[in-house]
């Protein structure tokens, strides 16, 4: 899926908000978001707690609708998209790295950076070479058939990020990605994502490590539902 798409608009909030209600309660967790994510960028976005990090995270990773304005991906407004379309697309061209990585633990860590590849089509020996190759570029070669229960969290956390990145999705979502990790973890799974990043992915990150901060091509700061900062880093993000 890689190619020149360097330049391509992958994501675009319009006005874009998001309300919950539970009772007669209402709290607008993000309002009026005006945003666009070009492929080839890692973006971390920042904010205090309750500042509306998960639910743009959510909206931009169409795992959620906003509840004003909307979200155009790769120039589909997705307001029109039904329930079913949109977890096509969220299949074809989105990775997610969150809390919980998402691994099946029963199966190996072969297995399950391979299933994207079977869910896309790709043949059996095709997608567990890729799998391989996705694993061993984060340090888990030499345990590619341990059932993913059998690894410790840092381990299965990486098998998550193998399986985000095996088919360079387009769009890749992350939450707090190096939280709990030791610092040198933290530099392995950062530099797997701004790889992905240079390979044309565009990186959406919510994180406070220095780590990730460091390595961002633009930061975004949201404060109380609203985004307060928007800037390019200095040196566009280190290798
Ligand atoms: N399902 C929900 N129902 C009601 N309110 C919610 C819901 N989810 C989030 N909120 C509220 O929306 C606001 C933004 O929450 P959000 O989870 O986006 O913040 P955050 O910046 O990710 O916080 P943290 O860093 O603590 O994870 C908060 O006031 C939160 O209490």
């Amino acid at each position: 899926m890689a190619g020149d798409r360097a330049p391509a608009e992958i994501l675009k909030a319009e006005k874009a908000g998001r309300t919950y209600r539970s009772g007669k309660e209402e709290v607008a967790a993000l309002t009026g978001t005006e945003l666009s994510f070009h492929g080839g960028e890692l973006t971390v976005l920042r904010g205090r707690s309750g500042s509306g990090k998960t639910t743009l995270l959510n909206l931009a990773g169409l795992l959620d609708r906003p509840t004003e304005g909307r979200i155009i991906f790769l120039g589909k407004d997705t307001r029109r998209l039904s329930d079913r379309k949109l977890a096509l697309m969220r299949r074809g061209n989105l990775g997610y790295v969150l809390q919980d990585s998402g691994v099946v633990e029963r199966m190996t860590a072969l297995a399950n950076a391979a299933l994207p590849g079977f869910y896309a089509g790709l043949s059996p020996g095709r997608s567990r070479k890729l799998a391989r190759a996705a694993l061993e570029a984060v340090e888990l070669g030499a345990k590619l058939h341990r059932p993913v229960g059998q690894l410790s969290g840092g381990e299965r956390m990486r098998v998550g990020l193998a399986r985000t990145l095996v088919l360079s999705p387009r769009l890749v979502i992350c939450d707090e990605p190096t939280a709990s990790l030791d610092a040198e973890t933290a530099n392995l799974v950062i530099t797997r994502l701004r790889e992905a990043a240079v390979g044309g992915s565009c990186i959406l990150c919510a994180s406070h490590d220095p780590i990730v901060i460091e390595r961002a091509d633009r930061l975004i700061t949201l404060t109380g539902g609203k985004i307060t900062g928007d800037e390019r880093a200095r040196d566009g993000g280190a290798p």
